[in-house]
């Protein structure tokens, strides 16, 4: 199971993977206009630098056509580094980019996927990830998660070795559910996580624990304490 930060931004990502267990980074054109005008492949270069080479780094190409979207491809991999998973929208430039990409032996994520369609043919197009847009799907009325669980079942019995990468959340349960019906990992805003470990049920038990622990040991005490 991997978790994933849907952000390029440098302060939350050194935070999250000082703290939590964090596989990766994904950004797309949206998640840079974030940041504002940073300057692209520097702002990339930096995200690397902060997740150090055992996490993987997903960049997304931008140009319409499928010779713009592997020259973006190419750029990125020049600029940052030729670990980038390249995310390429399940179109059919997209398509057509990912299986130039694949045989050059460039790490895909197979993104923009709405559909179990779009799913299976970045799964034939070999895609090492699947991007499937769980949130926006749901506002859709499609079952987001019937979807990944047919796209799990198909990559089983193929034993292919594509990983569902579920993307789009708004929501903990929404992450929960796509771990549930079948995705490998999940990529997500630090407010997802964050409001998943605030619930005030989290810090009421721990808050009793410390006074109840207080109440017998003294008011700052430790269980490190006890070795006084
Ligand atoms: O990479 C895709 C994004 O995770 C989409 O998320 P969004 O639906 O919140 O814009």
């Amino acid at each position: 199971m991997e978790f994933l930060l849907d952000t390029i931004h440098l302060d939350d990502i050194s935070k999250a993977i000082a703290t939590l267990p964090i596989a990766g980074v994904t950004s797309n054109p949206s998640i840079v206009k974030k940041e504002g005008p940073v300057p692209f492949f520097e702002q990339l270069r930096q995200v690397r630098q902060l997740i150090g080479p055992d996490r993987t780094l997903h960049a997304q190409v931008v140009g319409r056509t499928t010779d713009q979207m592997v020259r973006d491809a190419h750029t990125i991999l020049a600029e940052v580094d030729d670990t980038v998973y390249i995310k390429v929208p399940t179109n059919e430039a997209g398509l057509a980019a990912m299986k130039q990409l694949k045989s050059e032996g460039v790490h895909l994520t197979a993104t923009a996927i709405y559909s179990e369609f779009q799913g299976r043919l970045a799964i034939a197009a070999g895609a090492d990830y699947l991007a499937p847009y769980v949130n926006r799907m749901v506002n859709m009325n499609v079952d987001a998660y019937a979807v990944i669980g047919r796209l799990a079942d198909q990559i089983a019995r193929e034993h292919a070795s594509t990983k569902i990468l579920a993307a789009s959340f708004h929501t903990v349960q929404q992450v929960n559910d796509a771990f549930a019906a079948g995705a490998q990992a999940a990529t997500m805003g630090v407010d997802v996580l964050h409001t998943a470990l605030t619930n005030p049920a989290i810090s009421n038990a721990v808050d009793q624990f410390t006074e109840d622990w207080e109440s017998l040991y003294g008011a700052g005490e430790t269980v490190t304490s006890l070795l006084k």
